[in-house]
C-alpha cells in the first residue's frame, strides 16, 4: 500500500494505531498471533497497526496481507543504541513487506550501517515509503524532520540516555514537537497505558496515537490486576 503523507494522516487523524508486537520468549511471540492480534485491534478501531519489532519483516508481511488499513512496519536488531529499523536495508525491506509507513530510530545516534538518518529518509521515498522518526527530544525531532521524515513519534522518550524516564507517557514531548514542528505531524507513542492519557495525548496536539502493552500484553495487563489483588489481601475473607 503506497500512500501520500497527506492521504495517510487523512486515514490516523485524532485516532487510534495499535502496536502488534511481542518480544523475544513471550508466549504471544510468533507471527500468526501477531496477525491475529492485529485483527482485533482493527476490529475494536485500529486506523492503522504498528508492527515487525522481533518479528521483523515476516510479521510485517503477514499483517499487511491479513489487514486492510495502513501498517508501520520496523525491524528491531537488539535493545541498545539504534535498534529500530537501524540500516538503510531494513528500511527497504519493511517497505517490500508492504508497509505503508517504515518506523525508524530518528536520532542522530551513530547508526550500524554507518548511514545517516537522511539516508534511510531518502532510501524509504525512493521506495514510494513513507518514514515515522522515533525520536526522545525536541531537538532530535527537529533534526529528523529536516532529514526528510514525514511524521515524528515519541516513540524512544524514556529509552535514550538523553530523554526524562518516567512511568507515564511523555506528554510534554508532544506538545514541545506540536509547537515546534507545526508542518510535521507528531504520533504520541509510549507507556500510552490508558484510555485517558490516549486521548490527553490527542488533546496535546498529535494526530494521533500508538498504544501497544496496554493493549496487547495479556501478562502487562494481568500483572496489573494481580498488582491491584495483592494490594487487597485480607481486607476480605474468601
Ligand atoms: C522503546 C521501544 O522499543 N518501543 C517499541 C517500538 O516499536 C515497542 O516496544 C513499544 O511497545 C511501542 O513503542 C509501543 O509502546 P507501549 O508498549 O509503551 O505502548
Amino acid at each position: 500500500m503506497r500512500l501520500t503523507r497527506e492521504e495517510f494522516v487523512r486515514t490516523i487523524h485524532g485516532r487510534l494505531i495499535v502496536s502488534c508486537q511481542a518480544p523475544e520468549g513471550h508466549p504471544l511471540r510468533d507471527t500468526p498471533t501477531i496477525v491475529r492480534m492485529a485483527q482485533a485491534a482493527v476490529r475494536g478501531g485500529a486506523a492503522a497497526i504498528r508492527c515487525g519489532g522481533v518479528g521483523g519483516v515476516p510479521d510485517v508481511a503477514a499483517v499487511r496481507a491479513a489487514v486492510d488499513v495502513p501498517v508501520l512496519g520496523l525491524t528491531k536488531d537488539g535493545t541498545e543504541g539504534v535498534y529500530i529499523t537501524p540500516t538503510v536495508a531494513a528500511a527497504h525491506a519493511v517497505l517490500d513487506a508492504g508497509a505503508a509507513v517504515v518506523a525508524a530510530d530518528g536520532t542522530s545516534r551513530p547508526r550500524p550501517d554507518g548511514s545517516a538518518f537522511a539516508d534511510l529518509v531518502a532510501a524509504a521515498h525512493g521506495r514510494g515509503g513513507l518514514v515515522l522518526a522515533d525520536v526522545s527530544t525536541v531537538d532530535e525531532g527537529i533534526a529528523a524532520a529536516e532529514a526528510g521524515a514525514d511524521l515524528v513519534a515519541t516513540t524512544l522518550s524514556g529509552y535514550t540516555g538523553n530523554s526524562p524516564h518516567r512511568d507515564g507517557p511523555d506528554l510534554d514531548l508532544v506538545a514541545a514537537l506540536r509547537k515546534a514542528l507545526p508542518a510535521t505531524p507528531v504520533i504520541a507513542e509510549g507507556r500510552y497505558h490508558s484510555p485517558d492519557s490516549a486521548a490527553a495525548a490527542l488533546a496535546r496536539g498529535a494526530a494521533a496515537v500508538v498504544v501497544g502493552t496496554a493493549i496487547t500484553d495479556p501478562a502487562w495487563l494481568t500483572a496489573s490486576f494481580a498488582a491491584a489483588a495483592a494490594g487487597q489481601t485480607g481486607v476480605l475473607s474468601p
